[in-house]
Protein backbone atom coordinates (compact mmCIF):
# COMPACT_ATOMS: atom_id res chain seq x y z
CA UNK A 1 0.00 0.00 0.00
CA UNK A 2 1.35 3.57 -0.48
CA UNK A 3 2.17 4.39 3.17
CA UNK A 4 3.80 1.19 3.61
CA UNK A 5 8.46 1.73 4.90
CA UNK A 6 10.84 -0.51 5.66
CA UNK A 7 13.70 -0.30 8.59
CA UNK A 8 16.06 -2.75 9.25
CA UNK A 9 14.77 -5.29 7.13
CA UNK A 10 11.20 -4.71 8.84
CA UNK A 11 8.44 -3.52 7.12
CA UNK A 12 5.34 -1.69 8.50
CA UNK A 13 2.05 -1.11 6.61
CA UNK A 14 1.85 2.65 7.91
CA UNK A 15 5.17 5.04 7.86
CA UNK A 16 2.90 6.83 11.04
CA UNK A 17 3.26 6.09 15.01
CA UNK A 18 3.12 7.98 17.94
CA UNK A 19 6.03 9.30 19.93
CA UNK A 20 7.46 7.84 23.23
CA UNK A 21 5.73 9.41 26.26
CA UNK A 22 2.12 9.87 24.30
CA UNK A 23 -0.41 8.10 25.63
CA UNK A 24 1.67 4.72 25.45
CA UNK A 25 2.43 4.78 29.38
CA UNK A 26 -0.16 1.71 30.65
CA UNK A 27 -1.17 -1.34 29.01
CA UNK A 28 -4.28 -0.44 27.97
CA UNK A 29 -2.88 2.73 26.06
CA UNK A 30 -0.20 0.47 24.06
CA UNK A 31 -3.54 -1.74 23.43
CA UNK A 32 -5.26 1.77 21.45
CA UNK A 33 -2.13 1.73 19.54
CA UNK A 34 -2.14 -1.47 18.57
CA UNK A 35 -6.23 -1.64 17.41
CA UNK A 36 -5.27 1.64 15.49
CA UNK A 37 -4.47 2.31 12.09
CA UNK A 38 -0.49 3.32 13.70
CA UNK A 39 1.77 1.61 11.75
CA UNK A 40 3.76 0.50 14.85
CA UNK A 41 4.05 2.01 18.74
CA UNK A 42 7.01 3.04 20.94
CA UNK A 43 6.35 2.84 24.52
CA UNK A 44 6.78 5.12 27.21
CA UNK A 45 10.58 5.81 27.62
CA UNK A 46 11.61 3.04 30.70
CA UNK A 47 13.63 3.30 33.62
CA UNK A 48 14.70 -0.17 35.35
CA UNK A 49 12.18 0.41 37.93
CA UNK A 50 8.25 1.87 38.26
CA UNK A 51 8.76 5.84 38.60
CA UNK A 52 6.14 8.74 39.79
CA UNK A 53 7.88 11.24 37.57
CA UNK A 54 7.71 14.77 38.67
CA UNK A 55 4.57 17.01 40.18
CA UNK A 56 1.87 18.57 38.50
CA UNK A 57 1.50 20.77 36.35
CA UNK A 58 4.71 19.39 34.32
CA UNK A 59 2.51 19.61 30.90
CA UNK A 60 0.89 21.76 29.18
CA UNK A 61 -0.82 22.42 25.75
CA UNK A 62 -0.73 25.27 23.73
CA UNK A 63 -2.35 26.31 20.22
CA UNK A 64 1.15 25.60 18.47
CA UNK A 65 2.47 23.43 20.71
CA UNK A 66 3.20 21.82 24.42
CA UNK A 67 5.60 21.69 27.17
CA UNK A 68 6.34 19.29 29.33
CA UNK A 69 8.61 18.15 31.69
CA UNK A 70 7.25 14.79 33.01
CA UNK A 71 10.43 13.65 35.15
CA UNK A 72 10.27 9.92 33.19
CA UNK A 73 6.89 8.48 34.96
CA UNK A 74 6.95 4.83 34.07
CA UNK A 75 5.82 1.52 34.83
CA UNK A 76 9.41 -0.04 34.48
CA UNK A 77 11.13 -2.01 32.12
CA UNK A 78 9.62 -5.59 33.05
CA UNK A 79 5.95 -4.05 32.20
CA UNK A 80 6.55 -2.95 29.04
CA UNK A 81 9.19 -6.08 28.23
CA UNK A 82 6.40 -8.38 28.74
CA UNK A 83 4.14 -5.84 27.04
CA UNK A 84 5.92 -6.15 23.76
CA UNK A 85 6.87 -10.03 23.87
CA UNK A 86 3.56 -10.91 24.84
CA UNK A 87 2.58 -8.61 21.51
CA UNK A 88 5.06 -10.13 19.46
CA UNK A 89 3.70 -13.19 20.30
CA UNK A 90 0.21 -12.35 19.39
CA UNK A 91 0.97 -10.88 16.31
CA UNK A 92 4.01 -12.21 15.01
CA UNK A 93 5.89 -11.02 11.81
CA UNK A 94 4.85 -7.23 13.54
CA UNK A 95 8.04 -4.97 14.39
CA UNK A 96 7.19 -2.43 17.58
CA UNK A 97 9.78 0.07 19.46
CA UNK A 98 10.53 -0.40 23.09
CA UNK A 99 11.79 3.20 24.67
CA UNK A 100 15.05 3.02 27.24
CA UNK A 101 15.93 6.14 29.23
CA UNK A 102 17.98 5.15 31.81
CA UNK A 103 18.95 7.59 34.57
CA UNK A 104 22.91 6.57 34.59
CA UNK A 105 24.70 4.26 31.94
CA UNK A 106 24.68 1.59 34.44
CA UNK A 107 20.95 1.73 34.35
CA UNK A 108 20.81 1.44 30.57
CA UNK A 109 23.24 -1.29 30.14
CA UNK A 110 21.17 -2.84 32.90
CA UNK A 111 18.15 -2.57 31.11
CA UNK A 112 20.18 -3.59 27.21
CA UNK A 113 21.28 -6.69 29.13
CA UNK A 114 17.86 -7.68 30.14
CA UNK A 115 16.29 -6.97 27.00
CA UNK A 116 19.24 -8.96 24.82
CA UNK A 117 18.70 -11.73 27.30
CA UNK A 118 14.99 -11.88 26.47
CA UNK A 119 12.87 -13.09 23.59
CA UNK A 120 12.34 -9.68 22.44
CA UNK A 121 12.66 -9.30 18.51
CA UNK A 122 11.60 -5.73 17.86
CA UNK A 123 13.17 -2.13 18.13
CA UNK A 124 15.13 -0.69 21.18
CA UNK A 125 14.99 3.09 21.10
CA UNK A 126 17.34 4.00 23.19
CA UNK A 127 17.02 7.81 24.68
CA UNK A 128 19.69 10.01 24.39
CA UNK A 129 18.00 12.99 25.90
CA UNK A 130 18.53 11.32 29.55
CA UNK A 131 20.74 12.66 32.19
CA UNK A 132 24.58 12.41 32.27
CA UNK A 133 26.84 13.58 35.38
CA UNK A 134 25.91 16.05 37.47
CA UNK A 135 26.96 19.17 36.08
CA UNK A 136 27.25 17.98 32.19
CA UNK A 137 24.79 18.48 29.80
CA UNK A 138 22.50 15.78 28.75
CA UNK A 139 24.06 12.68 26.72
CA UNK A 140 23.23 13.66 23.66
CA UNK A 141 24.88 17.04 23.97
CA UNK A 142 28.02 15.24 25.27
CA UNK A 143 29.71 14.01 22.22
CA UNK A 144 32.55 12.05 23.65
CA UNK A 145 29.69 10.61 26.59
CA UNK A 146 27.29 8.94 23.18
CA UNK A 147 30.79 7.40 22.12
CA UNK A 148 31.49 6.05 25.27
CA UNK A 149 27.67 4.83 25.61
CA UNK A 150 27.45 2.71 22.26
CA UNK A 151 30.51 1.43 22.39
CA UNK A 152 29.38 -0.06 25.26
CA UNK A 153 26.13 -0.98 24.36
CA UNK A 154 27.32 -2.36 20.73
CA UNK A 155 29.83 -4.34 23.18
CA UNK A 156 26.90 -6.71 23.78
CA UNK A 157 23.63 -5.68 22.17
CA UNK A 158 22.98 -7.42 18.61
CA UNK A 159 19.36 -7.22 18.30
CA UNK A 160 17.91 -3.70 16.36
CA UNK A 161 18.50 -0.13 18.18
CA UNK A 162 18.40 3.21 17.22
CA UNK A 163 18.84 6.33 19.61
CA UNK A 164 16.41 9.38 19.91
CA UNK A 165 18.64 12.57 19.90
CA UNK A 166 17.59 15.86 20.98
CA UNK A 167 17.77 18.66 18.34
CA UNK A 168 20.91 20.16 17.55
CA UNK A 169 21.45 23.67 16.59
CA UNK A 170 24.78 24.36 14.40
CA UNK A 171 25.96 22.54 11.26
CA UNK A 172 28.72 21.45 13.26
CA UNK A 173 26.62 19.87 15.49
CA UNK A 174 25.20 17.84 12.54
CA UNK A 175 28.87 17.29 11.57
CA UNK A 176 29.94 15.85 14.57
CA UNK A 177 27.05 13.62 15.85
CA UNK A 178 26.94 11.93 12.49
CA UNK A 179 30.68 11.09 12.18
CA UNK A 180 30.16 9.54 15.86
CA UNK A 181 26.86 7.82 14.57
CA UNK A 182 28.16 6.43 11.43
CA UNK A 183 30.61 4.25 13.48
CA UNK A 184 28.10 2.24 15.02
CA UNK A 185 25.65 -0.66 13.59
CA UNK A 186 22.38 2.05 13.98
CA UNK A 187 18.98 0.50 12.70
CA UNK A 188 17.65 4.55 13.07
CA UNK A 189 18.36 7.35 14.17
CA UNK A 190 14.87 8.95 15.87
CA UNK A 191 15.25 12.93 15.26
CA UNK A 192 14.17 15.25 17.12
CA UNK A 193 13.45 15.09 20.80
CA UNK A 194 11.54 18.06 22.25
CA UNK A 195 13.56 21.63 22.47
CA UNK A 196 14.78 21.41 25.84
CA UNK A 197 14.37 24.08 28.88
CA UNK A 198 12.32 26.63 27.17
CA UNK A 199 9.48 28.77 29.29
CA UNK A 200 6.13 29.31 28.98
CA UNK A 201 5.10 31.88 30.63
CA UNK A 202 1.35 32.88 31.81
CA UNK A 203 1.03 36.74 31.52
CA UNK A 204 -2.32 36.73 33.35
CA UNK A 205 -1.49 34.65 36.57
CA UNK A 206 1.76 36.27 36.05
CA UNK A 207 3.45 32.63 36.69
CA UNK A 208 5.27 29.78 34.37
CA UNK A 209 2.54 27.27 33.59
CA UNK A 210 4.34 24.37 35.18
CA UNK A 211 5.31 23.15 38.67
CA UNK A 212 8.84 21.16 37.65
CA UNK A 213 12.36 23.37 37.29
CA UNK A 214 10.91 26.59 37.89
CA UNK A 215 8.75 26.43 34.83
CA UNK A 216 11.53 24.96 32.31
CA UNK A 217 10.59 22.27 30.20
CA UNK A 218 10.93 20.49 26.58
CA UNK A 219 8.89 21.86 23.72
CA UNK A 220 6.59 20.19 21.02
CA UNK A 221 4.26 21.03 18.38
CA UNK A 222 3.81 23.23 15.46
CA UNK A 223 6.48 25.92 16.99
CA UNK A 224 9.20 22.87 16.60
CA UNK A 225 8.83 21.87 12.89
CA UNK A 226 11.15 23.88 11.11
CA UNK A 227 13.90 22.90 13.89
CA UNK A 228 12.87 19.10 13.58
CA UNK A 229 12.72 18.94 9.61
CA UNK A 230 16.34 20.62 9.46
CA UNK A 231 17.55 17.93 11.95
CA UNK A 232 16.20 15.36 9.67
CA UNK A 233 17.48 16.71 6.74
CA UNK A 234 21.05 17.49 8.30
CA UNK A 235 20.97 14.10 9.42
CA UNK A 236 19.77 12.21 6.22
CA UNK A 237 22.25 14.03 4.44
CA UNK A 238 25.27 12.74 6.64
CA UNK A 239 24.36 9.50 8.31
CA UNK A 240 24.94 6.37 5.84
CA UNK A 241 21.71 4.71 4.24
CA UNK A 242 21.97 1.71 6.33
CA UNK A 243 21.07 4.11 8.99
CA UNK A 244 17.02 5.06 8.85
CA UNK A 245 15.67 8.14 9.82
CA UNK A 246 12.60 8.64 11.74
CA UNK A 247 10.84 11.97 12.38
CA UNK A 248 9.51 13.74 14.77
CA UNK A 249 8.64 16.94 15.46
CA UNK A 250 5.90 19.26 14.67
CA UNK A 251 3.46 17.32 12.76
CA UNK A 252 0.17 17.84 12.91
CA UNK A 253 -1.44 17.12 9.11
CA UNK A 254 -0.26 14.95 6.41
CA UNK A 255 1.40 17.82 4.62
CA UNK A 256 3.91 18.04 7.92
CA UNK A 257 4.44 14.23 7.45
CA UNK A 258 5.05 14.70 3.74
CA UNK A 259 7.65 17.09 4.65
CA UNK A 260 9.30 14.87 7.37
CA UNK A 261 9.72 12.18 4.63
CA UNK A 262 11.04 14.83 1.64
CA UNK A 263 13.38 15.25 4.64
CA UNK A 264 14.53 12.11 4.21
CA UNK A 265 12.26 10.06 6.92
CA UNK A 266 11.67 6.72 6.78
CA UNK A 267 8.79 6.88 9.51
CA UNK A 268 7.10 9.82 11.21
CA UNK A 269 6.63 9.67 14.99
CA UNK A 270 3.27 12.18 16.34
CA UNK A 271 3.78 13.04 20.06
CA UNK A 272 1.76 16.53 21.25
CA UNK A 273 -0.80 16.95 18.20
CA UNK A 274 -1.60 12.92 19.26
CA UNK A 275 -1.87 13.93 23.03
CA UNK A 276 -4.50 16.12 21.73
CA UNK A 277 -6.43 13.87 18.94
CA UNK A 278 -5.98 10.57 20.33
CA UNK A 279 -6.18 7.75 17.85
CA UNK A 280 -8.42 8.89 15.05
CA UNK A 281 -4.89 11.29 14.32
CA UNK A 282 -3.83 8.06 12.79
CA UNK A 283 -6.44 7.52 10.48
CA UNK A 284 -6.54 11.54 9.25
CA UNK A 285 -2.89 11.57 8.67
CA UNK A 286 -2.79 8.60 6.29
CA UNK A 287 -6.47 9.78 4.43
CA UNK A 288 -4.53 13.34 4.19
CA UNK A 289 -0.88 12.30 3.20
CA UNK A 290 -2.88 9.37 0.61
CA UNK A 291 -4.67 12.39 -1.26
CA UNK A 292 -1.32 14.12 -1.44
CA UNK A 293 0.60 11.75 -3.00
CA UNK A 294 -1.89 10.77 -5.21
CA UNK A 295 -2.28 14.47 -6.57
CA UNK A 296 1.06 14.27 -7.23
CA UNK A 297 1.58 11.19 -9.14
CA UNK A 298 2.91 8.75 -6.10
CA UNK A 299 2.58 5.52 -5.64
CA UNK A 300 4.89 4.87 -2.55
CA UNK A 301 6.90 7.37 -0.02
CA UNK A 302 10.17 5.99 -1.67
CA UNK A 303 9.16 7.95 -4.80
CA UNK A 304 9.96 10.98 -2.46
CA UNK A 305 11.56 9.84 0.26
CA UNK A 306 14.58 12.91 0.66
CA UNK A 307 14.14 14.06 -2.41
CA UNK A 308 14.27 17.87 -1.31
CA UNK A 309 15.04 20.40 -3.71
CA UNK A 310 17.68 23.57 -3.39
CA UNK A 311 17.64 26.13 -5.27
CA UNK A 312 20.60 24.49 -6.80
C1 LIG B 1 13.96 14.46 29.67
C2 LIG B 1 14.07 13.12 30.40
C3 LIG B 1 13.19 13.13 31.63
C4 LIG B 1 15.51 12.94 30.83
C5 LIG B 1 13.72 11.97 29.42
C6 LIG B 1 12.24 11.73 29.19
C7 LIG B 1 11.58 12.80 28.40
C8 LIG B 1 10.55 13.57 28.92
C9 LIG B 1 10.07 13.42 30.31
O1 LIG B 1 9.71 12.28 30.73
O2 LIG B 1 10.06 14.48 30.99
N1 LIG B 1 9.95 14.55 28.16
C10 LIG B 1 10.33 14.79 26.88
O3 LIG B 1 9.78 15.70 26.19
N2 LIG B 1 11.32 14.06 26.33
C11 LIG B 1 11.97 13.07 27.05
O4 LIG B 1 12.89 12.43 26.48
Amino acid sequence: NMLATTIGGRTFNNCMMNAAGIRCQSKQDLDALVQSDAGAYVTKSATPQKRAGNPSPRMHTLPHGSINSMGLPNNGLDYYLNYVIADQQKRPGTTNFLSVAGTSLADNLAMLHQIQASEYTGFVELNLSCPNVPGKPQVGYDFDRVHTVLDQVFDFYTKPLGVKLPPYFDLVHFDQIAAILNQYPLTFVNSINSIGNALVVDPQSEQVVIRPKGGYGGIGGASVKPTALANVRGLALRLKPEIAIVGTGGILNGVDVFEHILCGASMVQIGTQFGYEGIPLFDRLATELTDIMKKKGYTSIDDFRGKLKTFD
